[in-house]
């Protein structure tokens, strides 16, 4: 064990919360806040009990020392330009992507890819060895790191480790399909505790374990956990459905400049009856191109006035070296397009649409401000984005279209559900949002604001650390 193996408590991530970002002119690079949900999820967590993090930088080919950022060691796990290509962008992100969110676009199955993803998981156990202190509790999360429990376990068989899943575990005839279906299974077995958002998650794996490997588990009780037993000990399961950081986001929301903002923002969008907002990093399985289409068809039909109506969609750049995002960011701007060509007047757009992220202070007013927030993925793990916009609502205004493959969609029960296949049902939840009477729409919000407050992101994490800490 090295110097730096001090840490009693240690995340392993495939992304660091921070993503450098080279200079063009071969200088320094600029660290950035990195994208997505399990970064805003598990940050404020891990500096609330100043513990270890380990994580790909987000560039190619640097070599960087541990250092302490805010309190936050950070361990940065180097990977070379091939291995983004075949591990990052190949195994995780075409390959397991698109097959645990239900196949929205097809999986490539190739083997190089597996092999360094098999070689890449190596260094991320490898990494976390080293950091961890004896009989430190190992956090390993995500898509990207499904071997790494086992790998870990073999390295270091002193430590506590728990593995969760960020995203959909798929039903069990999708994940069938994965020539390295074994592997994988056997790869997560190797944690103390297996987590999901959903109790569904946890009944597939539950039965894959059964079926795949001949491993006796027993279901426990009706939300999906169970055991598994390997002979000489136990892996258990269960669902822990992640959340925000409520109390921060509420308090946010009701400050004066935050009020401010977003009356600054409305004023900016020509003071319009009715603003919707879209916010979502720009992938496939988001469902950013039904929303839009249910716009345009309810401008066409006369239902929604572009006098009256502006919608916002906020897109943050995503995995842009994949052909199905390049394809996706060409489709969904030639819709804004379209809908602006044909509805917008000079000056007036009615989309607007900004291709990049917004600093946090931003984000926060223009949920406050919007009347109606739209999330309508095809299949989403949890998305963190419904919650944000509910602990911003806490006085019952504004209104939440949300799609029922949302694992948010188990939570937020009195959200304008909507399945966003069916693009009939999209347009008239929309207009539901849009005109509901206020009491009853506030009645809505208020109860979700409830949950929302109560269920937040610590309650997330010590309620899956407490079973993975707990005496077996
Ligand atoms: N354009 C944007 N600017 C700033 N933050 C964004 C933007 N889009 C999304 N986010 C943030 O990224 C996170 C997205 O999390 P989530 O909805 O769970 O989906 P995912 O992790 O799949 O991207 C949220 O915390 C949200 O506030
Ligand atoms: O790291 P990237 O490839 O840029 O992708 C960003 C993150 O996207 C995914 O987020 C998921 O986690 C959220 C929090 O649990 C959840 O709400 C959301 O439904 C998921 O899509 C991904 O799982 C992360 O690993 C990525 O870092």
């Amino acid at each position: 064990m090295s110097e730096t193996s001090s840490n009693e408590f240690v995340v392993v991530a495939n992304r660091l919360p921070v993503d450098l970002e080279a200079s063009p002119d071969g200088g320094p690079g600029v660290w950035r806040r990195s994208p997505g949900g399990l970064v805003t999820a598990l940050e404020p967590v891990l500096r609330s009990v100043a513990g270890a993090w380990v994580g790909w930088p987000g560039t190619p080919d640097v070599d960087l020392e541990p250092f302490v950022e805010e309190g936050l060691t950070l361990h940065p796990v180097q990977l070379s330009e091939a291995e983004v290509t075949e591990y990052y962008e190949g195994f995780s992100n075409a390959t397991l992507w698109p097959l645990y969110h239900d196949a929205v676009i097809a999986p490539t199955f190739d083997r190089d890819w597996w092999r360094t993803y098999e070689k890449v998981n190596r260094r991320f156990a490898e990494a976390a060895a080293r950091a961890a202190a004896p009989g430190a509790t190992v956090w390993v999360h995500d898509y990207q790191l499904q071997l790494v429990p086992r790998m870990l376990r073999d390295l270091r068989p002193d430590l506590r480790i728990g593995y969760f899943l960020h995203i959909p575990f798929p039903p069990t005839e999708l994940f069938l399909q994965l020539p390295w279906r074994k592997e994988i299974l056997e790869g997560l077995m190797g944690a103390d505790l297996v987590g999901f958002h959903l109790p569904g998650g946890a009944e597939n794996f539950l039965y894959l374990a059964r079926r795949l490997l001949d491993l006796p588990s027993s279901p426990r009780g009706t939300t999906g956990g169970g055991t598994i037993d390997l002979g000489d000990r136990r892996v258990r399961v269960g669902a822990y459905p992640i959340s925000i950081d409520s109390t921060q986001l509420r308090d946010q929301s009701v400050a004066a400049a935050t009020k401010l903002r977003a009356k600054e923002i409305r004023a900016e969008l020509g003071d319009p009856e009715t603003i919707l907002l879209g916010v979502d990093r720009l992938d496939y399985t988001k469902g950013i191109s039904v929303r839009l289409e249910a716009l345009r068809e309810l401008l066409v039909e006369g239902t929604l006035d572009p006098e009256k109506v502006v919608m916002v969609q906020l897109a943050t750049p995503s995995r842009e070296r994949l052909s199905a995002y390049a394809t996706l960011r060409d489709d969904i701007e030639r819709q804004v397009g379209n809908i602006n060509g044909e509805f917008g007047q000079l000056g007036r757009p009615v989309v607007h649409y900004l291709h990049r992220p917004v600093d946090r202070e931003e984000l926060v007013a223009m949920y406050t401000g919007a009347d109606v927030m739209v999330v309508t993925p095809f299949r989403d793990g949890m998305n963190l984005v419904a919650k944000e916009y509910v602990a911003c609502h806490g006085d019952g205004s504004g209104a939440l279209v949300l799609s029922e493959f949302a694992g948010a969609a188990a939570e937020l029960r009195r959200a304008h559900v909507v399945n966003p296949h069916d693009l009939e049902d999209v347009k008239r939840a929309v207009v539901s949002a849009v005109g509901e009477e206020r009491a009853s729409a506030a009645r809505r919000m208020r109860s979700m604001h409830r949950h929302v407050m109560t269920h937040d992101v610590d309650r997330w994490a010590n309620s899956f650390l407490a079973q993975l800490t707990e005496d077996r």
